[in-house]
C-alpha cells in the first residue's frame, strides 16, 4: 500500500497575470520525476484558475484554496464545490490554518466543507495544525486530533484526502519543524487515524508537512518515514519549488 510523494504548491493570495504566466513558465519547462513518483498539485487564487487550468503541463493539477460549504447559490463572495469541478479544477486546499484562525472557521465547518467537496467528486488537501501557545502547553496532538476527527466523523472515504500538517508556528515564518517534530507528529497523527479510521487508511492516506519548506531544507524532512511530501507557501512561487518536487526521490531509493 504505497503512498506516493504528493508536492502541493499554495499562492495564497499572491500573483498578477504576468506572474503566474512566469511561474507557469517555470514549472511547464522544469525536469521532474515521473507523475508515478509524485504528484504535483498547485493552487493558485480563484480568479487565476481558468489561467493556469489551461496553460500548465498535463502531468501537474491544479487546487482552489477554498470553497464554499454547500451548493452554491445565494451566498455573495463565495465559490461553489461545483463551479470548480465545472472548471476542471481537480483539487481543493481546506482548513488550511489562514483560514481556521482569520476567518474563524471551526473544526465542524471545515469538516462539513470536505465532506461535501468530496462528495462532489472534489480531492481535498485537508489542513490541520497547532499554535506556538498550543505547542507549549502541550496539546499539538489534542488539538490536530480534534481537527481530524471532525473530518473523520462526516465521511467514510478517506481515498481522496491528502491531509496537510502544517504547524501554525513554522508557517511563513522560516522556523521550519525540525524533522524529528514533523515525524513525531505525522506518525501519532497516522496512529490516531489507525485507531478511530482503519489501519487501511492510515496506511494509504498521504500526510504531508507545510510550513517554511524550502530547496535546502526538503530533503532532510521528506527522509522521515511519516512525512509524505509536503505543501509549500512562499517557495511555491519560485524556481527552488522544483527542488521540492525532486526531493520526492530522497522516498523512491529508499
Ligand atoms: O501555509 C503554507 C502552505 O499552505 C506554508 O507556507 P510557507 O511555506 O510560506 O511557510
Amino acid at each position: 500500500m504505497g503512498r506516493k510523494f504528493f508536492v502541493g504548491g499554495n499562492w495564497k493570495c499572491n500573483g498578477t497575470i504576468e506572474e503566474v504566466k512566469k511561474i507557469v513558465t517555470m514549472l511547464n519547462e522544469a525536469e521532474v520525476p515521473s507523475e508515478d513518483v509524485v504528484e504535483v498539485v498547485v493552487s493558485p487564487p480563484f480568479v487565476f484558475l481558468p489561467l493556469v487550468k489551461n496553460l500548465l503541463r498535463s502531468d501537474f493539477q491544479i487546487a482552489a484554496q477554498n470553497c464554499w460549504v454547500r451548493k452554491g447559490g445565494a451566498f455573495t463572495g463565495e465559490v461553489s464545490a461545483e463551479m470548480l469541478l465545472n472548471l476542471g479544477v481537480t483539487w481543493v486546499i481546506l482548513g488550511h490554518s489562514e483560514r481556521r484562525l482569520i476567518m474563524n472557521e471551526s473544526n465542524e465547518f471545515v469538516g462539513d466543507k470536505v465532506a461535501y467537496a468530496l462528495s462532489v467528486g472534489l480531492k481535498v488537501i485537508a489542513c490541520v495544525g497547532e499554535t506556538l501557545e498550543q505547542r507549549e502547553s502541550g496539546s499539538t496532538m489534542s488539538v490536530v486530533a480534534a481537527q481530524t476527527n471532525a473530518i473523520a466523523d462526516r465521511i467514510s472515504n478517506w481515498s481522496n484526502v491528502v491531509i496537510a500538517y502544517e504547524p501554525v508556528w513554522a508557517i511563513g515564518t522560516g522556523k521550519v519543524a525540525t524533522p524529528a517534530q514533523a515525524q513525531e507528529v505525522h506518525s501519532e497523527l497516522r496512529k490516531w487515524l489507525k485507531d478511530n479510521v482503519g489501519a487501511e487508511v492510515a496506511a494509504s492516506t498521504c500526510i504531508i508537512y507545510g510550513g517554511s519548506v524550502n530547496g535546502s531544507n526538503c530533503k532532510v524532512l521528506a527522509a522521515e518515514p511519516d512525512v509524505d511530501g509536503f505543501l509549500v507557501g512562499g517557495a511555491s512561487l519560485k524556481p527552488e519549488f522544483i527542488d521540492i518536487i525532486k526531493a520526492a526521490t530522497v522516498k523512491k531509493s529508499d
